[in-house]
């Protein structure tokens, strides 16, 4: 659904074959786009209240008198009020056929066009003569991608695909998840970043960088579509473990988004991907002629902070209270400071901090069915005591703490971390950043991470270093020495910067390992015996959170509802998934899972009189499930 500026309306003014709806009220079932929606005498608000009257649905849609074109009736558009000598915008709302229906990616459905709607939406002449289902589109699609051996061909082709026809784009991905999630997310994604400014075509998303300070709100109205419910945003300096790739880092926000709406079921039309653009301290962006973003070193400090609040304000402003903001890929000194100041303020969810915790945890409670033993029972040791390696930590003790009982400065020091100058202890205190101080523990320092290993003995190893090859032969054959089945999960993503791989994590422990890795791995064959490994990555976690969010009308995130996110998500793992060593449920099966895991939130929400949708349905999960999108086509009439 596109609600365009006047300077877009000659793009996509519908021609001769475009009708115009002028009666005040009036049942519309065919696509329908608003092609002119300027605010015609400065009253704020005025192309929101269009934009209202627009639905991507093709379903009938009543449009109430006071909404509608003729004025009138409420004056939405203050065009009874308007004196001669004030100017307002003619503007009509059209139905989309023709050209510019096979032009729009929520209306598009190429050859699925019917004989019938071919007549009635003036399509003869401009498709071939086939008509072929939605089904055999997928399999004709799926052929098509798999043409192609370079995983970054792969990519564009499914972006190509999101911009030409949305539901062909989820309906492909929804039933192909296993084989195009590595295309459309971590490990690809990850090139798709580092090359965007070679490979960026049309916006996907909104940038707001430093020149548009002061107009933010402005820009948001930009966006063509005004029911939005979840942002993810980046600002671009930690993207996945590949650094600082500013304004290329809006790869991250369209395709986690894209996995909002394959995996939990959010409307495309409500999702919103921003990059915020305040430099790049990477020296090869700066000097490479084909970068896209500001060609400057990083703001920071009041610049920065004036600027992240301008923005969060005017979300706020734009979408209301109950809009989730998900901070993704920033850096660590800035990560935890968003979290906190937004927290009371926003509905706000840092991914890498609280996502990952909460699949991680879900993980450690599955793995248990294979050793043994209660959380408190075993020991932990993280490699990268960051975002995701103190967020995973913190939400560990947590759990400890609710099920045993002792406080949580106590569960703490059953978790270590190693950071880039070795093990965490109370010596570095003075010199620690604020989130790493709660895992300084008494201990002698220890530099390397294999010194680290023989000294405290973990069960579990966690990789979340963003470096890669860093668990060694020494340190897995460490594990394996005095574990059984060690534990060791190589979070960093993408495959490049895995801690280690499946292979190695699986022979150097001669089969011992329960393994499970941020970027899949292939499963691999070691003396005769297949071993498949889980993927630990939030992409399990934020979609069916945002969900249970949305469809509970929360106010705000809490820690309990990521506890009960990844119980909800370990109970999904089948006797049959652990027989073959997994920990994590196939991806195969993610939108019951995200619908588990939307219910179990919502409930939350309730219980914390969070929820602000009322009467709570009594059957959260299948009231989840009906909310959730389908790319099904719908007919035109
Ligand atoms: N699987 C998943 O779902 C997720 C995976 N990740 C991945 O985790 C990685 C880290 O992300 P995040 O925590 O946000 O990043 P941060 O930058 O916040 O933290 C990285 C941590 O790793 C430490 N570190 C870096 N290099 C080394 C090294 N060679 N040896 C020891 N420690 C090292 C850093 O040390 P110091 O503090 O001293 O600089 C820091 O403590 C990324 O690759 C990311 O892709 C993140 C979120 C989710
Ligand atoms: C998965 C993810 O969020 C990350 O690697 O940053
Ligand atoms: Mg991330």
């Amino acid at each position: 659904m596109f609600s365009l500026n006047g300077s877009s309306f000659t793009n996509n003014s519908l021609s001769g074959v475009s009708r115009c709806l002028t009666q005040s009220s009036r049942r519309v079932s065919a696509p329908m786009v608003v092609v002119a929606a300027v605010n015609s005498n400065g009253k704020p608000g005025d192309r929101n209240v269009m934009a209202n009257v627009s639905t991507e649905s093709a379903a009938p849609v009543e449009l109430e008198a006071k909404t509608t074109v003729t004025g009138g009736v409420g004056d939405v558009y203050g065009e009874d009020s308007a004196t001669e000598d004030q100017s307002i915008t003619p503007w009509v709302l059209s139905v989309a056929s023709g050209y510019s229906l096979l032009r729009n990616p929520h209306y598009n459905k190429g050859l699925a066009f019917t004989e019938r709607e071919r007549d009635s939406h003036y399509l003869r002449g401009l498709l071939p003569p086939g008509v072929v289902n939605h089904d055999v589109q997928v399999k004709k699609m799926m052929n098509s991608i798999r043409q192609y051996d370079v995983p970054l061909q792969r990519y564009m082709a499914m972006m190509d695909l999101q911009e030409m026809n949305e539901r062909l784009f989820y309906k492909l991905l929804i039933e192909n998840v296993e084989e195009l999630l590595p295309i459309v997310y971590t490990p690809t994604v990850g090139e798709a970043c580092q090359k965007y400014g070679s490979i960026f075509r049309r916006p996907q998303g909104l940038f707001i960088s430093l020149k548009e300070k002061g107009k933010i709100h402005e820009v948001l109205k930009n966006w063509p579509e005004k029911k939005i419910q979840v942002i993810v945003v980046t600002d671009g300096e930690r993207i996945l473990g590949l650094g600082d790739l500013g304004c290329q880092g809006m790869g991250i926000p369209v395709g986690k988004l894209s996995l909002y709406t394959a995996l939990g079921g959010i409307r495309p039309s409500a999702c919103l991907p921003v990059t915020i653009d305040v430099g790049t301290n990477n020296e090869n962006l700066l000097n490479d002629e084909f970068y896209i973003g500001l060609r400057q070193r990083r703001a920071t400090g009041q610049e920065y902070a004036e600027l992240l609040d301008e923005f969060m304000y005017a979300v706020k402003q734009n979408y209301g209270e109950k809009v989730l903001i998900q901070f993704e890929d920033f850096a660590n000194h800035n990560a935890f400071d968003l979290l906190a100041k937004y927290g009371t303020s926003h509905l706000v969810f840092n991914d890498d901090i609280q996502g990952t915790a909460s699949v991680v945890l879900a993980g450690l409670v599955a793995a248990l069915n294979l050793v043994g033993g209660t959380l408190a029972e075993h020991t932990f040791l993280f490699l990268g005591a960051g975002e995701a390696g103190t967020g995973i930590a913190e939400l560990i003790a947590l759990e400890m703490s609710k099920q045993t009982g002792i406080p949580l400065e106590e569960t703490r020091k059953k978790i270590w971390m190693v950071d880039s100058k070795g093990l965490i202890v109370k010596s570095r205190m003075e010199m620690l950043q604020h989130f790493k101080r709660p895992w300084a523990h008494d201990h002698e320092p220890v530099k390397e991470l294999v010194n680290a290993v023989k000294s405290i003995k973990p069960t579990v190893l966690i990789g979340s270093s963003g470096a890669g090859r860093t668990f060694t032969k020494e340190v897995v054959q460490a594990m394996a020495t005095f574990n059984e089945k060690p534990i060791i999960f190589a979070l960093s993503n993408p495959t490049s910067q895995s801690e280690c791989t499946a292979e190695e994590a699986y022979t150097w422990s001669e089969g011992r390992a329960i393994f499970a890795s941020g970027s899949p791995f292939a499963p691999v064959e070691y003396k005769g015996k297949v071993y498949a490994s889980g993927q630990a990555n939030n992409a399990y976690i934020f979609p069916g959170f945002g969900l249970g969010l949305i469809i509970s009308g929360a106010i705000r995130v809490h820690d309990d509802m990521l506890l009960v996110a990844s119980e909800a998500l370990a109970e999904q793992v089948s006797q049959e998934n652990f027989e073959k060593g997994l920990i994590y449920p196939p991806f195969s099966n993610i939108r019951k899972i995200s619908a588990h895991i939307a219910a179990k939130v919502a409930a939350k929400a309730y219980e914390l009189g969070l929820a602000t949708r009322l009467p709570k349905p009594k059957d959260l999960v299948a009231y989840a499930e009906s909310c959730m999108y389908s790319p099904t086509y719908r007919s035109y009439r």
